[in-house]
C-alpha cells in the first residue's frame, strides 16, 4: 500500500508539472494571437483573413503522434492536443459550425471531434439545412455524415452536392457505438417501442431481432431525437449514443449493440475555403458520363494508369434525366498535385462534366 507521504509528494510533484503546463499552454496561446496579427497584417486589401488552417491543423497532430512516447496513446495525446488548438484558433477568431442535430447527435460528436469544443456548434433539422447555412454564411462550417461502414452511403448528403456549391475541407472518422437506452421511468420488461433514427436501427438490426423481435421499431428523425421521447414515455426505449445517453439523462439497458463492432461512420466538412495540399490529402469528385455503354470503365482508366488509390465510388441519379447517372469518387492524392492534374484533365476530356468538391488533409485522430 502507498503511505501518506509517497502520496503527498507525489501530488506536490503533479502540482508543479501542471504550473509549467499551464505556463505552456498561455505561451502557446499567445503565440496564436500573434498569428492572428500576422495574418491580418499580410493581408492584401479588401481580402479576409483566413483564420482557420485545416492543413496546418493536421500536421500539429501528426507530428506530436510522431513524437509522443507514452504512456498516453497517440489518439489520447493527439486529443488533449487537438483541444489546446481549438481554445488557441478561438481566441484568433471562435468558429461557428452547423451539424445535423438536435444536440446529442453523432453529427455533434464528430464536429467536436474535429474541431475541439471551442467552437460555436448549431444544431440544423436536417442535412439540407447543414448546407444551406454554410452556404448563406451563417456559419462558418458544416459537419454532414457522407457513408457508414454498415450501412453505406448517405444519399441525403450526397443529393446535396449536386445542389450546392461546397467545398470539402475535411473529412472525420467516427467510431459508432449504440446503446439501448431508458429513463427512469421505463418499465423495462413491458418495452412495446424503440424509437431511433433508420441508420441506426438498421445497424443494429440483428440485435434487435435477437433480443426485441416482436417490439415496434420506430424510425425518427435522429437518436437525440429517440433518446429525447424516451424520456416521457415508460414503455419505450430508444437506441442512440453516449453523448445523447448522458445529455438526456438516460441508462443504458444494453450496450455496443451495434451488429458489427468496427461499425464507424465518416463524416465531412463543408465550407467555402480551398485547402492547400499536406502531402497525405484525399479528393473528392463529381463525374457525369455520357450514357454510353463501358462509361464507368473509360472513367477508371486513368485512375488505374497512374497509380491512383481510388477510396470510394457511389453512384446516384443525375436529377438531369431520366436513367442517367452521376459518380462521386474519392481517391488520394490533392488537386494540385501535378499527377492528379493530369488525370483530372483526362477525365475531364471525356465527362460531360467534372466537379472538383475538393481536397483535404486525410483524417488524423
Ligand atoms: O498556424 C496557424 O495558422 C494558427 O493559426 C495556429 C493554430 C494552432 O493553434 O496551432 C491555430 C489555428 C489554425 O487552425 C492552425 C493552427
Amino acid at each position: 500500500m502507498m503511505s501518506e507521504q509517497e502520496l503527498q509528494a507525489l501530488r506536490l510533484r503533479i502540482d508543479s508539472l501542471d504550473e509549467k503546463i499551464l505556463e505552456l499552454i498561455s505561451d502557446r496561446a499567445r503565440c496564436a494571437e500573434e498569428v492572428a496579427r500576422v495574418k491580418m497584417k499580410a493581408l492584401p486589401e479588401g481580402e479576409k483573413p483566413v483564420f482557420y488552417r485545416p492543413e496546418r491543423e493536421a500536421q500539429v497532430l501528426k507530428r506530436i503522434m510522431e513524437r509522443n512516447k507514452g504512456p498516453l496513446d497517440n489518439e489520447e495525446m493527439a486529443r488533449l492536443f487537438r483541444e489546446i488548438m481549438s481554445s488557441c484558433l478561438a481566441l484568433e477568431n471562435p468558429l461557428k459550425v452547423a451539424y445535423l442535430g438536435p444536440e446529442g447527435t453523432f453529427s455533434q460528436a464528430a464536429a467536436m471531434k474535429h474541431f475541439g469544443h471551442a467552437v460555436i456548434s448549431v444544431p440544423m433539422a436536417a442535412i439540407d439545412e447543414v448546407f444551406r447555412e454554410v452556404a448563406a454564411g451563417a456559419v462558418n462550417f458544416g459537419v454532414v455524415p457522407v457513408e457508414n461502414s454498415t450501412e453505406g452511403a448517405i444519399n441525403h448528403t450526397l443529393d446535396s452536392f449536386l445542389e450546392h456549391d461546397m467545398v470539402i475541407c475535411g473529412e472525420v472518422e467516427l467510431r459508432i457505438h449504440h446503446h439501448l437506452l431508458v429513463g427512469e421511468t421505463t418499465k423495462t420488461d413491458k418495452i412495446t417501442r424503440i424509437y431511433s433514427h433508420a441508420q441506426s436501427l438498421a445497424q443494429c438490426r440483428k440485435w434487435l431481432d435477437a433480443h426485441y423481435p416482436n417490439v415496434e421499431r420506430v424510425a425518427v428523425s435522429s437518436n437525440a431525437d429517440a433518446a429525447k421521447r424516451v424520456k416521457s414515455e415508460w414503455n419505450s426505449a430508444a437506441i442512440a449514443g453516449d453523448m445523447a445517453a448522458s445529455l438526456y439523462g438516460l441508462t443504458k439497458l444494453a450496450e455496443k449493440i451495434e451488429d458489427r463492432p468496427d461499425n464507424s461512420t465518416r463524416f465531412l466538412i463543408i465550407g467555402s475555403q480551398e485547402v492547400p495540399p499536406t502531402g497525405d490529402d484525399k479528393t473528392s469528385v463529381i463525374v457525369s458520363m455520357r450514357n454510353k455503354p463501358g462509361a464507368l470503365h473509360e472513367l477508371l482508366v486513368p485512375f488505374h494508369n497512374n497509380g491512383i488509390d481510388l477510396t470510394r465510388i457511389e453512384t446516384r441519379p443525375s436529377r438531369s434525366g431520366k436513367w442517367t447517372y452521376v459518380f462521386f469518387i474519392d481517391f488520394v492524392g490533392h488537386h494540385r498535385d501535378p499527377l492528379i492534374k493530369d488525370v483530372l484533365e483526362k477525365i475531364n476530356q471525356e465527362a460531360v462534366a467534372l466537379k472538383v468538391l475538393g481536397s483535404y488533409p486525410k483524417a488524423v485522430l
